[in-house]
């Protein structure tokens, strides 16, 4: 699941840097994180967000918008990746890096220029232009 949070007053949309250790490491993403059993998309893209930056998102006002996912005939990793991306309009909070990820209001210009790993280049190349 993939949060694409925003606008701000500005414009701005909030995107993830990803931390070290992890995989597509200092690559931008829309944030987000893997569904739990027994938890909706909406409820797991909220949970992931409040861990990883403490905002509080609003599921009923969530919107699905669009999907990335692996090609099927890649060579790849353990499993396939299909990512999901919600557009989430209201929110509450600012945002802390609770989990070693850096985190930036960026608008779409911006977004545009940041290296992202392949799925969420996919995302906001639809979500955006
Ligand atoms: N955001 C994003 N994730 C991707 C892409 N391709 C790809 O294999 N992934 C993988 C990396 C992660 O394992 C997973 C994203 O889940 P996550 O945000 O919960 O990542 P994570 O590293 O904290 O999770 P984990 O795999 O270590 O449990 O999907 C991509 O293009 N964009």
């Amino acid at each position: 699941m993939a949060a694409a949070i925003g606008p701000d007053a500005a414009g701005r949309w909030l995107m993830h840097r990803r931390p070290v250790g992890k995989a597509h490491a200092g690559l931008w993403e829309f944030p987000g994180g893997k569904i739990d059993p027994g938890e909706g998309p909406r409820e797991a893209l909220a949970r992931e967000i409040a861990e990883e930056c403490g905002l509080a998102l609003d599921p009923h006002a969530m919107c699905e918008v669009g999907f990335a996912a692996d090609d099927p005939g890649a060579a790849g990793g353990p499993r396939p990746v299909l990512l999901l991306l919600i557009h989430c309009p209201t929110w509450s909070g600012e945002p802390r890096s609770l989990e070693g990820g850096e985190w930036r209001w960026l608008d779409r210009q911006e977004i545009r220029g940041l290296p992202k790993p392949p799925l969420d280049r996919e995302l906001a190349a639809r979500f955006f232009d």
